[in-house]
């Protein structure tokens, strides 16, 4: 079976540009596979996202959608996407619309039912496109990016702006449809949603990948631990001890960044038997993410 998109050695200058936006980028992502693409603002995602639903064309290396071209017709049949700045017009009902998408895709209108109840729209199937929230208006996205069964589904930041009960909505409705094998490729600037739900993270940097992993992997690469405990010790107690990096101290509880966490954990509980409430934590996504950036560009 074909990988639902393999980009390779992707190369993309714009017109008059100094640098590449895109420099060498390869990306796989398989059936029942959700990749998020995450970076710095400029880093190149959305010039890949292009790419993948076959509005641009890579001046050097290669996209695949399940084998085929994305410029082509026939291959963009297997791919939904909900981009930024999707305006519908306000006139047309929310079934109108998604049958609107099922016939531009050759599949029956009929479909419209099914897809508005799985995204939670089956109530307001009559409302004109005007006169949605912007969840709701993320959600039509999602049912006409759905209605036609793609193998890939393309996320351009589809949370933004929505509240964490509208993530988590969101999310949940595609859940079904991950078990079914539809790959997912997305992009966030909420790292830590990334981490929630995706299998793999391509964290780019300057038009380059820079890493390619599991979000446990890539959190695993920072040796960062976070101690935190209530004592009346004071930071100074810490601030020498072996691997230390950074120690706060707020009302009565110290934190304090590591690449050793035993030794702190042993000084505090030995200086002060009273030390309670004792947390070692990992580096957050945040943080690799950061990290990973970081050693791009130093
Ligand atoms: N139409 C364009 N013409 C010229 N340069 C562009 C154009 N679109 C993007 N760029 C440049 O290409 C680079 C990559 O931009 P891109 O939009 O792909 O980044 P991004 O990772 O999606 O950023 P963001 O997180 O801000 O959306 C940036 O340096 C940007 O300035």
């Amino acid at each position: 079976m074909h990988p639902s998109l393999d980009a390779v050695g992707v190369t993309f200058r714009f017109a008059g540009a100094d640098a590449p936006a895109l420099d060498d980028v390869s990306l796989r992502v398989d059936p029942g596979e959700y990749v998020a693409l995450l970076g710095p603002n400029g880093a190149g995602k959305t010039t890949l996202i292009g790419m993948v639903t076959g509005l641009r064309v890579p001046d050097r290396g290669t996209v695949r959608v399940c084998g085929g071209d994305p410029t082509s017709a026939r291959t963009r049949l297997r791919l939904g996407a909900v981009l930024q700045d999707t305006a519908f017009p306000r006139h047309l009902t929310v079934r109108e619309l998604v049958e609107g998408a099922a016939v531009r895709s050759g599949v029956p209108r009929g479909r419209a039912a099914g897809v508005l109840e799985e995204v939670g729209l089956d109530d307001l199937a009559r409302r004109r496109s005007g006169k949605l929230s912007g969840g709701q208006r993320r959600r039509l996205q999602l049912a006409r990016a759905l209605v036609a069964d793609p193998a890939l589904l393309v996320l351009d930041e589809p949370t933004e702006g929505l509240d964490a009960a509208a993530r988590r909505d969101f999310w949940r409705n595609l859940t079904a449809r991950r078990d079914a094998g539809m790959a997912v490729l997305l992009t966030t600037h909420i790292v830590e949603e990334a981490g929630a739900v995706a299998d793999r993270v391509s964290v780019i940097a300057g038009g380059r990948v820079v890493a390619d992993e599991s979000p446990a992997s890539l959190t695993g690469r920072l040796a960062d631990r976070t101690v935190s405990v209530r004592t009346a010790l004071p930071a100074a107690v810490v601030r020498d001890l072996p691997g230390v990096l950074r120690v706060e101290e707020t009302a009565g509880r110290l934190v304090v960044v590591t690449t050793s966490p035993e030794a702190v954990v042993r000084r505090v509980l030995h200086d002060d038997p009273t030390a309670h409430d004792l947390r070692v934590e990992a580096a957050s996504l945040e943080e690799a993410v950061m990290a990973a950036t970081d050693r791009m560009s130093a």
